[in-house]
């Protein structure tokens, strides 16, 4: 199989160290800058609790146009920067390939097969992916894994492993079980979801809350966990994202305690133990004085909510926070 990672940050690069470790599939990676000139002279490095590996990937590029078609893309850039990519994964998706987007929050895609559908503008601003890429190339990969990049070519993996994919309209289709297939002979924990919306939904309560609440504040996780009056506010952030998701038809209700239980510690999922210093990937971007994915993660719930006639004072309050911080941070200037 030939397998590219499209933005091999974090993410992208834990799983393109994987899969290369693995050597399940030809493995190329498109990056910039200083961490693509350091994968390409020395391998990506990934640092997990068990110890380290570094894989050296068939091909690893700034320039997509130099890759031929792929049998398969993950995409694990940062939200904002997947609509430019739009016309590339065109090309390398051709005629049998598709791509998996592997990110936070509500994705572009979102509307297929609905009777509402069509792009989301808040993340597709111009429709590029809808139009160019086509939701019928799209799977949604909702990630449980923490990483960091800490130095050019080195990712740091914090602890969790659980990578659900499915397709926009539920089928367990055959490209949807190579790419489990694929995962789980590299140790990625993939699997197939009849229903990936209710599954992002779910992701979306930690993220709208451990993100927002950490970039805003600049604490890890473990910092909230130490304030009653931070996480008396995320509690009533999962709450509205539970009354959202169930008006836009997807019951998350026995999330709750789960979501509520991993704010307690540290970030830590389903019952492991205790995380120390865990940065969620928007406090590592306000840090590193990067934008922020606040659409995907918080604007579009508003917009759902809105649509559904929720209210949502809590998410009303810190979006135009985010946004201003956001704002901040893309002019340097300000
Ligand atoms: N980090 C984590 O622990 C988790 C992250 N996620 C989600 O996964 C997704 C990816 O996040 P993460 O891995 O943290 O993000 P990163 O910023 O670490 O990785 C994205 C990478 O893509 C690169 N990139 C952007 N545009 C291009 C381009 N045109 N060509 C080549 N490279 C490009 C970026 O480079 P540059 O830095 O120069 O912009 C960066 O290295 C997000 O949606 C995030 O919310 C989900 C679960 C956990
Ligand atoms: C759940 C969490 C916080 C794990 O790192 C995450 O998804 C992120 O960093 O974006």
């Amino acid at each position: 199989m030939k397998v590219c990672i499209f933005g091999a940050g974090a993410v992208g690069g834990y799983l393109a160290a994987r899969i290369g470790h693995a050597n399940t599939a030809q493995i190329s990676v498109i990056a910039r800058g200083a961490h693509k000139d350091a994968i390409a002279r020395n391998g990506i490095r990934l640092d997990t609790p068990e110890g380290s590996i570094t894989v050296h990937p068939s091909l690893v590029t700034d320039r997509p146009e130099e890759l031929p078609e792929q049998d398969l893309v993950f995409v694990t850039l940062k939200v904002m920067s997947q609509s430019a990519a739009a016309p590339v994964l065109r090309r390398l998706t051709g005629d049998r390939g598709c791509a998996i987007f592997a990110a936070n929050g509500i994705p572009w895609w979102w509307k297929h097969g609905t009777e509402h559908a069509a792009h989301l503008p808040l993340l597709d601003p111009d429709g590029a992916l809808w139009n160019i890429l086509d939701p019928s190339r799209a799977l949604g990969c909702v990630v449980y894994s923490a990483n960091e990049v800490i130095a050019p070519g080195v990712v740091r993996h914090l602890g969790n492993n659980r990578w659900v994919m499915g397709e926009p309209d539920g089928s367990i289709s055959p490209r949807l079980q190579a790419a489990v297939q694929l995962m789980q002979a590299s140790g990625v924990n993939g699997e197939a979801s009849p229903d990936i919306h209710t599954e992002i939904w779910a992701k979306l309560l930690r993220n709208a809350t451990l993100n927002s609440l950490c970039a805003l504040t600049r604490l890890p996780v473990d910092g909230l966990a130490e304030d009653p009056a931070l996480l008396a506010q995320a509690d009533t952030v999962i709450d509205e994202i539970i009354s959202v998701a169930s008006a836009q038809g997807c019951d998350i209700t026995a999330q709750r305690a789960a979501a509520r239980e991993q704010l307690r510690r540290g970030g830590a999922e389903g019952g492991a133990p205790p995380v120390k210093g865990l940065r969620p990937s928007m406090l590592q971007d306000a840090l590193a004085g990067r934008p922020l994915e606040v659409e995907a993660i918080v604007g579009q719930v508003q917009a759902l909510a809105q649509e559904s006639r929720i209210p949502c004072p809590a998410i009303d309050t810190i979006l135009p926070l985010l946004r201003g911080l956001n704002r901040s941070l893309i002019n340097k200037s300000l």
